[in-house]
């Protein structure tokens, strides 16, 4: 790769904090910094942005990703739809509003496939605003997972201290324990374990695997995942990565404290709340939400759309900004 990476940067929904964000990422000092960013989104909405964060940028709008400039002060500004500033309310999404969040991730994604950029970097976006729109995906990992075709994907939440990989997303608590088999979890290891080192440059990756009870069963007092489940998965898991160092299940309310002093590269994770709670203790503000197992490369932000502070302003965009960096580096990985 000669010149720095290209990036897609989507809006996120525009009732949402994501336009804001994008306007004081595309001002910081960062922003072009050994990468090359341009916006995919609403005009108007963008230009509403602009003011509202009294950020001193100019919105240039392109038609294809190869006139963009990346010239510092202008966003160069892929136009994907033609939403009337009146419409944007922060925090009422609208099926309109929805509509235009969305196509601009399908337009990011298109253009990724057909490697017209590097990596896509996705604002916020809001579940209730994909229903309205019409979408039967949840959100972008779905959407994009199908979109590309991807055999499996998973979500990492990455920062520098610790990095989460879950073997269920978006699913009821009651659920979680339907969907936990063995080829699942071995699988989700196996991604893992490829991704660090495709992805993040890991030669040897360190793997810890989570428990799902309490003391991770206790030798089955509390519970028999473990051993009927989570534990031959790692066996499975290790004899495909003879390289890897792999876990045992080891007890959820300690895995995360000695991951994030560095004795794991990932965490493997049973659902969801599992490891969101502790990575964003530690990594809120410059966390990032990336996808494993796609064709394309994706990071986002790692919070939502923050609906109750949406257009004042107060939001912070640092990650977005280690989403942006993160995607980069990413590339320049694939590249190796
Ligand atoms: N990457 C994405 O598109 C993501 C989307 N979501 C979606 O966003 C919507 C809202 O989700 P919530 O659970 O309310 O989480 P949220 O992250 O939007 O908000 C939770 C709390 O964090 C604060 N917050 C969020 N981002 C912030 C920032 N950059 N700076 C300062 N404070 C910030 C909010 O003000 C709120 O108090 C949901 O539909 C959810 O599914 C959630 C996470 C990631
Ligand atoms: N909890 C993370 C989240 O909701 C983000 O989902 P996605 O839009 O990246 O699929």
């Amino acid at each position: 790769m000669t010149q720095p990476p290209l990036l897609a940067l989507t809006m996120g929904d525009p009732c949402g904090i994501g336009p804001e964000l994008a306007a004081k990422a595309f001002h910081s000092e960062k922003a072009y910094d050994n990468m090359r960013p341009f916006l995919v989104g609403d005009e108007e909405t963008m230009i509403k942005a602009v003011k509202t964060t009294g950020v001193p940028l100019t919105i240039r709008p392109i038609r294809t990703a190869d006139e963009a400039q990346f010239v510092p002060g202008t966003v160069d500004l892929l136009t994907v739809s033609s939403l009337d500033r009146d419409e944007v309310i922060p925090g009422a999404p609208t099926a309109r509003t929805g509509q235009a969040m969305i196509e601009a991730i399908t337009r990011s994604v298109d253009l990724a496939l057909s490697g017209e950029c590097d990596a896509i970097v996705t604002g916020p976006i809001h579940k209730v605003a994909m229903k309205l729109a019409g979408s039967e995906f949840h959100g972008h990992t779905e959407l994009i997972a199908t979109r590309t075709r991807a055999r499996e994907f998973a979500m990492m939440m990455a920062g520098d201290r610790l990095k989460v990989v879950l073997v269920t997303i978006h699913i009821p608590l009651r659920q979680v324990i339907e969907e936990l088999t063995s080829p699942v979890i071995t699988d989700l290891i196996s991604l893992t374990a490829r991704s660090l080192t495709e992805r993040f440059g890991v030669t040897s990756p360190r793997i810890a695997v989570a428990g799902l009870n309490p003391h991770a069963g206790e030798e089955g007092l509390f519970g028999d995942e473990e051993s009927r489940l989570i534990a031959p998965a790692v066996e499975k898991a290790r004899a495909l990565h003879p390289t890897c160092t792999i876990s045992d299940p080891m007890p959820p309310d300690t895995v995360f404290f000695k991951a994030a002093e560095g004795h794991y590269d990932a965490v493997v994770c049973m659902y969801h709340d599992q490891g969101l709670i502790p990575f964003k203790m530690v990594h809120f503000h410059d966390g990032v939400n990336t996808t494993l197992g796609l064709p394309i490369i994706r990071t986002s932000v790692d919070h939502g759309t923050a609906y109750d502070i949406a257009w004042k302003n107060i939001a912070s965009e640092g990650s977005l900004l280690s989403a942006m960096e993160m995607a980069a580096m990413q590339a320049r990985n694939r590249v190796r």
